[in-house]
C-alpha cells in the first residue's frame, strides 16, 4: 500500500543539493572543448577592436605572441586563424591565398615556433583574398565549383606547408575535401588533419565576422549558391556523409546555437568528431545583451557552451574561449 504522499517519484530529489547534482550531471564542459578563433592583421603595433564584436581584436604579428600567451597558459588546445588582407592584395582570383609568405603563413610559422603545443586550424576559402568577397572564383556572375577547388587545394597545401595542423575548408564547394586530401598526401603531409565545415549555412549570423575581415562591404550578392539553405537538415547529413567519404577527419556545423538540431543529428547519425562554430553574430548578440546588463555574462557564456556539448559536439569554436577557460579554472 502506498503510505507515502503523492508523488513517489520526485525528480527534484536529485537536484536537492550540489553533491547530488554533480553525481547525476550528464554532460561536461572542459578547456579541452575550446577552440579560439583569432584575427591577424598586417602592420606593426596593431591591436584594433572589431566594433560589432566587443572584446575581439585584430592583432598584428609583432603583437601576436603576447595576444596568444593567455591561451597557452590556460591550455586551450587549438586556435583558428583568420587573416585580414589589405584591399591592395585582393584580386578576382584570390591569388594571395597561395602566396607562401602571406599573412596566414607568417602567422602560422610564428605561432608554431612560439607555441609548438597549440594546434593551428587554417580556414580554407578565398573570401579573405578576393576583391568580390566570395569564397571561390566567379565566372559570369556564378561561383564556379571545379576551378575554385583547384585554387583551394593550393591554398590548403600552402597553409599546411607553413605549419597549419588542421585544414578547415569553409568554402562549401563540392568535392574539395577529397581533392585536398589527395594533394596533402602527395605532398607528404599525411598527418595534416582536415576539419571540414561540412554543414555550413548561408547565414545572417556571419555579419560581424565579415566586418572584422573587411569583406562585408566587398561582397557582391550572397552565398546562397554554395552555402546551405537554413531550412534544410537532411541535406546536412548528405554533406557530412560526402565529406567523411572524401577523408574528413572531423566535421563542423556552422552557425552553432541556431543549429543545435543539426549538430545533434550529425552526432547521432555518424558518431564522428563533430564541432560547432559559435559564430560572430551569436557572440555579438550575447555581448550586446551582456553589455546592457540584460544577461549575466559568466552564466550565459557557460550555458551557451554546455548546450553544444549536450547536442553532441566534441568542441566549439568560440570567441568566448578565453573567458570560458578562465571560468573553468576558477
Ligand atoms: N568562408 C569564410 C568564413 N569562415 C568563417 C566565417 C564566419 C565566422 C563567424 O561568423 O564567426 C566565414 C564567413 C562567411 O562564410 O561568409
Ligand atoms: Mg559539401
Amino acid at each position: 500500500m502506498n503510505i507515502g504522499q503523492f508523488p513517489q517519484t520526485r525528480l527534484r530529489r536529485n537536484r536537492h543539493d550540489r553533491f547530488t547534482r554533480r553525481l547525476v550531471s550528464e554532460n561536461t564542459l572542459s578547456t579541452d572543448n575550446l577552440i579560439w578563433p583569432i584575427f591577424v592583421t598586417e602592420g606593426t603595433g596593431a591591436v584594433t577592436d572589431v566594433s560589432s564584436m566587443p572584446g575581439v581584436q585584430r592583432v598584428s604579428l609583432d603583437r601576436l605572441a603576447a595576444h596568444v600567451e593567455p591561451a597557452a597558459k590556460l591550455d586551450i588546445p587549438a586556435l583558428a586563424l583568420f587573416p585580414i588582407t589589405p584591399a591592395s592584395l585582393r584580386d578576382e582570383a584570390g591569388t594571395e591565398a597561395t602566396n607562401p609568405d602571406n599573412l596566414m603563413c607568417r602567422a602560422a610559422r610564428l605561432l608554431k615556433k612560439e607555441f609548438p603545443e597549440i594546434g593551428l586550424i587554417g580556414d580554407v576559402a578565398l573570401d579573405p583574398y578576393t576583391s568580390h568577397g566570395h569564397d571561390g572564383l566567379i565566372e559570369d556572375g556564378y561561383v564556379v565549383n571545379d576551378p575554385s577547388v583547384e585554387i583551394l587545394v593550393k591554398q590548403a597545401v600552402n597553409q599546411a606547408a607553413a605549419g597549419i595542423d588542421i585544414i578547415a575548408p569553409s568554402d562549401m564547394m563540392d568535392g574539395r575535401i577529397g581533392s585536398i586530401r589527395t594533394a596533402l598526401d602527395v605532398s607528404g603531409l599525411v598527418n595534416t588533419r582536415i576539419m571540414s565545415y561540412a554543414a555550413k549555412y548561408a547565414s545572417a549570423f556571419y555579419g560581424p565576422f565579415r566586418d572584422a575581415l573587411g569583406s562585408g562591404g566587398l561582397l557582391t550578392g550572397d552565398k546562397k549558391t554554395y552555402q546551405m539553405d537554413p531550412a534544410n537538415t537532411d541535406e546536412a547529413l548528405r554533406e557530412v556523409a560526402l565529406d567523411l567519404s572524401e577523408g574528413a577527419d572531423m566535421v563542423m556545423v556552422k552557425p552553432g546555437m541556431p543549429y543545435l538540431d543539426v549538430i545533434a543529428r550529425v552526432r547521432q547519425e555518424f558518431a564522428v568528431p563533430t564541432f560547432a562554430y559559435q559564430v560572430s553574430g551569436e557572440y555579438a548578440m550575447l555581448m550586446a545583451a551582456i553589455q546592457n546588463g540584460w544577461l549575466d555574462r559568466d552564466r550565459v557564456i557557460m550555458e551557451s557552451l554546455m548546450a553544444f556539448r549536450r547536442a553532441g559536439a566534441n568542441g566549439v569554436l568560440t570567441y568566448f574561449a578565453l573567458d570560458a577557460a578562465r571560468l573553468l579554472r576558477a
